[in-house]
């Protein structure tokens, strides 16, 4: 059956925020894929980053994400990063997959307000969320089932939209 929602988008989108409402939402179960990397490493990503390196986590999250997508049946919430594996991409075929987007200044405030985010601890953060926001794009895009737009919404609006767009499609394609 797979989740009733994979939730992706750059750090601060705001997947892992968006996600637990609108399983709450739905009455369905949450999911986020840092959380269960988090768990299974039984250290912090930032930890993981740190001692193991990218690459490292990067397999964590390529494994974390195929468990998610054959176990979980709620709402799924990715890690920003995890599109990057062509083989992820593969496995969100056909998958309802919720791009979630925000632009430069948004995401870059929103991600820095939150957790340690290790890719972007560096001198300037801008700048690499900058670069990260023009190499993702275009991925995030090919994998998207639906495109909704944060900046500015608040966060229940955000919900709602979300909960539209997969109706119109479930709509859609029944
Ligand atoms: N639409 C929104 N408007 C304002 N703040 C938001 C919105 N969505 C998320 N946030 C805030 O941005 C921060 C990062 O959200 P988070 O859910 O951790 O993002 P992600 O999991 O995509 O990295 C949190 O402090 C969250 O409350
Ligand atoms: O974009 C990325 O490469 C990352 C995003 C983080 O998750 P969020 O997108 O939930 O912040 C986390 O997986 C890790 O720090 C790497
Ligand atoms: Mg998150």
């Amino acid at each position: 059956m797979g989740p009733r929602a994979v939730v992706i988008g750059p750090p601060g989108a705001g997947k892992t925020t968006i996600g637990r409402l609108l399983a709450q939402r739905l009455d369905i179960a949450f999911r986020d894929t840092d959380d269960d990397i988090v768990q299974t490493a039984g250290r912090p990503i930032a930890d993981i980053f740190a001692n193991d390196g990218e690459p490292a986590f990067r397999a964590m999250e390529e494994d974390a994400v195929a468990v998610a997508l054959r176990e979980h049946d709620g709402v799924l919430a990715l890690g920003g990063g995890s599109v990057l594996s062509e083989r992820t991409r593969e496995r969100l075929a056909g998958h309802p997959v919720v791009f979630l987007s925000v632009g430069l200044a948004e995401g870059a405030r929103r991600a820095g307000l939150s957790t340690a985010r290790p890719l972007l601890a560096g001198v300037n953060p801008r700048a690499t969320f900058k670069a990260l926001l023009d190499a993702r794009l275009p991925i995030y895009r090919s994998v998207a089932a639906v495109e909704i737009v944060t900046d500015h919404v608040a966060i229940t609006e955000v919900v709602e939209q979300v909960v539209a767009a997969l109706s119109a499609r479930s709509t859609a394609s029944s």
